[in-house]
C-alpha cells in the first residue's frame, strides 16, 4: 500500500470543506480527483502533503514519501534552471538532473534565470521538481496549468514512467491525461455547515 486515507474530515479556515473520505493508491496507481470548484480537492492534497492536519481521521503512508506540486510554482526567480534543480536535488539528496531536464524538455532552457520563464516553462521546472525528488507519492494539484498539448504530452509521458517505476500519483485535475487512472469524485464527500468547528487548521496559506 503507498497511500491509505480514513475517514478524512478536513477545513479550510475553520469551515469544514470535507467529511467522511477515504481513499487508497497501491504503487503504480494514479488516481484522479475530480468535483467542481470550491469542493475540497486543494484542500485534501494539502493536507496529504502534511501542510494541514484533518480535523478528524487519518492518513497513513504520506509523510516524507509525498512529493507535492501546488498551483503555485514554487521556482527560485534569481537561481537559473538547472540551479533550480540542483537545489531541490541537494535537499532531497538525489544528484542526476538529467532525466528531469530530458523529461520536460528544459536542455535548451538550462541557463536561463527561473523568474524570466513564461508560465508555462515555470510549470514545466515546476513538475520537473518531482523526477528529482526521488519520491514515490506524486500528488499534484491542476498539474497541466498553463502547459501546451506538447508539454502536457510531457508531463503524461513522465507521469507514466513514474508509475512503471512503481510510484503512484493523486492528481487533482479538469483534463483528460490520456493515462490510465481510477477516478474520484469528491462531491459525495462535501461537509455540509452543520459540521462546522472552530479550531484553525492553517498553517500556510
Ligand atoms: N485560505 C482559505 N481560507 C478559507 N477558506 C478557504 C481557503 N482556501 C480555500 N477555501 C475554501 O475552501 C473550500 C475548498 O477549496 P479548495 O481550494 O480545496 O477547492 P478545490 O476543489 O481545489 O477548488 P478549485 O477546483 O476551484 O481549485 C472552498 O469553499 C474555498 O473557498
Amino acid at each position: 500500500m503507498m497511500l491509505r486515507v480514513d475517514d478524512l474530515t478536513l477545513a479550510r479556515g475553520g469551515v469544514p470543506v470535507l467529511t467522511g473520505l477515504s481513499l487508497a493508491l497501491v504503487p503504480g496507481q494514479a488516481l484522479i480527483l475530480r468535483g467542481p470548484n470550491g469542493a475540497g480537492k486543494t484542500t485534501l492534497l494539502r493536507s496529504i502533503a502534511g501542510l494541514q492536519p484533518p480535523l478528524s481521521g487519518r492518513i497513513e503512508g504520506a509523510q516524507d514519501r509525498v512529493a507535492y506540486a501546488a498551483h503555485a510554482d514554487g521556482l527560485k526567480a534569481m537561481l537559473s534552471v538547472t540551479e533550480n534543480l540542483a537545489f531541490w536535488a541537494r535537499i532531497f539528496g538525489t544528484s542526476d538532473i538529467t532525466p528531469a531536464l530530458d523529461a520536460f524538455d528544459l536542455h535548451g532552457l538550462a541557463d536561463r534565470l527561473a523568474g524570466t520563464l513564461s508560465a508555462g516553462q515555470k510549470r514545466r521546472l515546476g513538475l520537473a521538481r518531482l523526477l528529482v525528488t526521488g519520491r514515490p507519492l506524486w500528488v499534484l494539484d491542476e498539474p497541466t496549468i498553463s502547459l501546451d498539448t506538447g508539454a502536457v504530452a510531457l508531463f503524461a509521458a513522465a507521469l507514466r514512467a513514474h508509475l512503471a517505476r512503481g510510484g503512484a500519483a493523486l492528481i487533482a485535475t479538469h483534463i483528460d491525461l490520456g493515462i490510465e487512472a481510477q477516478v474520484l469524485d469528491i462531491t459525495p464527500f462535501r461537509a455540509s455547515a452543520a459540521t462546522r468547528a472552530g479550531a484553525s487548521d492553517e498553517a500556510f496559506l
